[in-house]
Order: structure tokens, then C-alpha cells, then sequence
């Protein structure tokens, strides 16, 4: 189909979603058929003060190409003299990070469902030569099913509710990362563990006071597990491969899918395959 011109008179604008530094996100409802969405304002002043129009440009190019159930649809963009609006899938539950911060900590089976949409969804973003997903809670939303979204691209919205800060957290980077080495694939295996401790316990693993401890603890993998809440060996087996220095040595996401703890804590039906 011929790419249509969207402009801003073909959607009603509903409530605000959520705001960032770039712009603020509205829920939307496209005029003549009714679909709801959600428009992303980003204020072209701010990208050229952060001199990211090619970040924003690449970014929307993979959105656009991706299109995968675990990773959330840029349907299209349009733009005026001051604003580019970004029309993308509406994902009615919001962020998996209000989840779980409601809950505290999440249950196997959903830690594990979640674990196995995101090596699914990852897999499919390598096959495609997109590495770096920056997945962390704040990217990741539900969908009205609870299927879960990855939906960044390349910077999260934040809630109006006071939230810690994000955007300078190393919680979620691997040594070659926070070394600033060359990164590859195996990064995105590292922040899979990362995740998968946070959902089970709360906290990501190497969370400090500061940076510098932070950054410690990454280049150490100084990894323990509290004693509550209780969490299976399985769990902890799968996080032990993960989250290892020598990225070559990391649980391929393959193996992830194939886990013991996965393959138990996962009903067939809720996942999305292909
Ligand atoms: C504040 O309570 C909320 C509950 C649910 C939502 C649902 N958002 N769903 C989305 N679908 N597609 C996109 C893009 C979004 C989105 O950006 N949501 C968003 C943005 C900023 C903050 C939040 N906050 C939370 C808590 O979900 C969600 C948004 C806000």
C-alpha cells in the first residue's frame, strides 16, 4: 500500500500517557477507523540541541522494519514546523516497570513468560542485525493480554509518577558495555539476566548507592541471592549462565528458550509463536 501522509487532523488526541525530555506521549484515535494509538510528540528544538536527528532517524527505520508480536509497532510518522509525531501500537497495560514495583516481585511463571517473549523478540531483532535493544522495566510495556512490548526506541517516556532516574542507571549494562568496549550480540544476554533477577527479586543484581559501586559490581559480577523471596534453583541457574564477564561464555538466547526453568514456567498458549 502507498505509504499514507499522516497529519495531526486525522486522530482525535486523548489523555497523556506519559512525558519525556523529548516530548510527551498521548493516547490517540484515528479518525475515520476508529483505531486507537499512541502519538508520540518529539520536539524537533530538542532533538537539535541533542543533536540526535540520525539516533531518532535509525531508530524509527527499525521500529518501522521490525515487526515482531514482542516488540512494539511503529505504524508511521509525520511532522510540522516545530514537532515529529511518531504513531505507535497502543499497548493498554502500560509499563512492565508499574507492575512490577506494584507487586514487589513477579511470580516464576511470569518472570519466565516474559524472559521467553524478550529472547524471542531478541533472536528475532539478531536475525535482523539489531543488537542493544535498551531493554530495561522502563521500556518494556503489557499489552491488554499482558503480552509484553519491547518499546524502546532508543528513549523511554517517563511517567509523571516521581520515578528513580533512569536515564544515568548502569543497573542494566554488561562489562563490555560500562567498559565501553566494542559491544555485540551477547549484551542483550546480559540484560536478560539482569531482568530476570529484577523480576524475581525486586532489584536489579549489582544496584548500589552510587555509580562507582555500581560499576564495581557489573566488572566483578559480584552477583548474590537473597534468601527471600524464595526462588527456584532453576531460576538461579539460568541467571548464573547469563550473567557472565566472558561474553562468549553467555547462555546463547537459543539455550535460553530451552531452559529447564523456561520450559517449566511457561504455558505454551500465552506466548506469542510464530
Ligand atoms: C500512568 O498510567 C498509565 C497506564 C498505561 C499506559 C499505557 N501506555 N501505553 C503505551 N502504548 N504505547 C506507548 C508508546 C505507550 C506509552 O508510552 N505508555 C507510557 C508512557 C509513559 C509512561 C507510562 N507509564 C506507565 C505507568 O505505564 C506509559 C500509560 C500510562
Amino acid at each position: 500500500s502507498p505509504k499514507k501522509q499522516w497529519s495531526l487532523q486525522d486522530f482525535e488526541i486523548g489523555k497523556p500517557l506519559g512525558k519525556g525530555k523529548f516530548g510527551r506521549v498521548y493516547l490517540a484515535r484515528e479518525a475515520k477507523s476508529k483505531y486507537i494509538v499512541a502519538l508520540k510528540v518529539i520536539f524537533k528544538e530538542q532533538i537539535e540541541k541533542y543533536k540526535i536527528q540520525h539516533q531518532l532517524k535509525r531508530e524509527m527505520e527499525i521500529q518501522t522494519a521490525l515487526r515482531h508480536p514482542n516488540i512494539l509497532r511503529l505504524y508511521g510518522w509525520f511532522h510540522d514546523s516545530e514537532r515529529i509525531f511518531l504513531i505507535l501500537e497502543y499497548a493498554h497495560g502500560g509499563e512492565l516497570y508499574r507492575e512490577l514495583r506494584k507487586r514487589g516481585f513477579l511470580s516464576e511463571n511470569k518472570a519466565a513468560t516474559y524472559i521467553l517473549s524478550l529472547a524471542q523478540a531478541l533472536a528475532f531483532c539478531h536475525e535482523k542485525d539489531v543488537i542493544h535493544r535498551d531493554i530495561k522495566p522502563e521500556n518494556l510495556l503489557l499489552d491488554h493480554e499482558g503480552r509484553l512490548k519491547i518499546a524502546d526506541f532508543g528513549w523511554s517516556v517517563q511517567s509523571r509518577a516521581k520515578r528513580r532516574t533512569m536515564c544515568g542507571t548502569l543497573d542494566y549494562l554488561a562489562p563490555e558495555m560500562v567498559e565501553n568496549k566494542a559491544h555485540d550480540y551477547a549484551v542483550d544476554n546480559w540484560t536478560l539476566g539482569i531482568l530476570c533477577y529484577e523480576f524475581l527479586y525486586g532489584v536489579p543484581p549489582f544496584e548500589a548507592e552510587n555509580q562507582t559501586d555500581t560499576f564495581r559490581r557489573i566488572m566483578n559480577v559480584d552477583l548474590s541471592f537473597p534468601s527471600t523471596p524464595c526462588v527456584s534453583i532453576e531460576a538461579k541457574d539460568l541467571i548464573l549462565r547469563l550473567l557472565v564477564k566472558d561474553s562468549s561464555k553467555r547462555l546463547s538466547l537459543q539455550k535460553i528458550m530451552e531452559h529447564p526453568w523456561i520450559v517449566k514456567n511457561t504455558d505454551p498458549t500465552s506466548i506469542c509463536n510464530k
